[in-house]
């Protein structure tokens, strides 16, 4: 051992003796270290083992505890896209309900347009034949090319809006009103005889001949085909009859309601 480190006092040193079994002369001497052997009360095997268990378990825990923060955080993230996925599915909803309410009513006068009132005709006409009392009725302004060439086409507008509004009001409320197409309009009156859809449809001629419409200085007239719908016939039946109707009521001078 170097004579530096065998200095009293110095923490570092390690001392160890030599045991000669045998005296040996002056001289220079070369020896072979077999085995060096730590011992003291710390050094016992049963520490060694509690040593390596305590770092196994904290091993183990440490790999539990990455695997534990590691899937909290993937959590967190698939929740957080599952949330953001869900916002998403419900705009679409909420866009494609918009739509569909919007391809079912006309865009001129808010009511409902042909697809709007399939849904009721499916109602009334399951599996294509009519089950139920129903009045159907057709409604067409009469002479309105003729407004529209006197008053211009924006008063046309304004002019079916009030129309419709007008007959909404005067409707009932399980009846289902809807614009055909141009000037033509139909009413869907379920469980209605054929007296109170004649009736109906002659308060509704009168209220309209009656009324002043902003801009309309000539007054303004319909002329309604009335029917009512026959067991197990087809709506396509029904309709022919009361278009039919209607035009008869045309033919018999306008501003009046036919029935047939
Ligand atoms: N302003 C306006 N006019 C429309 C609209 N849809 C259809 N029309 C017009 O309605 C008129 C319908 O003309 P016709 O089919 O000859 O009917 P009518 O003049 O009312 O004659 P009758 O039905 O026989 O009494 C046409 O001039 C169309 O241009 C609309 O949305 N707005």
């Amino acid at each position: 051992m170097p004579l530096e480190y065998t200095m009293p006092g110095f923490e570092q040193a390690i001392m160890f003796g030599i045991d000669l079994a045998y005296p040996s002369e002056l001289g220079a001497h070369t020896f072979t270290v077999n085995r060096i052997e730590f011992t003291g009360p710390l050094l016992s095997r049963a520490n060694w083992y509690q040593l390596l268990l305590g770092l196994w378990v904290v091993a183990l825990v440490a790999i539990a505890l990455r695997q534990y923060w590691g899937l909290k955080r993937r959590v967190a993230r698939d929740e957080e896209r599952l949330e953001s996925l869900q916002s998403y599915s419900q705009s679409l909803h909420d866009k494609s309900e918009k739509y569909k309410q919007l391809s079912m009513r006309d865009q001129l006068t808010g009511v409902l347009n042909r697809h709007g009132i399939a849904p009721e005709l499916d109602r009334l006409y399951p599996s294509g034949e009519s089950f139920a009392k129903l009045a159907l009725m057709l409604i067409d302004l009469d002479h309105f090319k003729q407004l529209n060439d006197n008053l211009g086409h924006q008063q046309g507008d304004e002019t079916l809006k009030a129309l419709c509004t007008l007959i909404l009001h005067n409707i009932r409320a399980q009846d289902t009103f809807c614009r055909w197409g141009g000037e033509e309009f139909m009413l869907i009156c379920p469980q209605t005889e054929e007296q109170d859809a004649q009736a109906l449809a002659e308060k509704l001629r009168q209220l309209i001949s009656q009324t002043e419409f902003d801009g309309v200085s000539d007054g303004l007239t319909i002329s309604i085909g009335i029917t009512c719908a026959r067991a197990r016939e087809s709506f396509t039946e029904t309709f022919q009859r009361a278009d039919a109707a209607l035009y008869q009521a045309k033919h018999s001078g306008r501003n009046t309601c036919v029935f047939k």
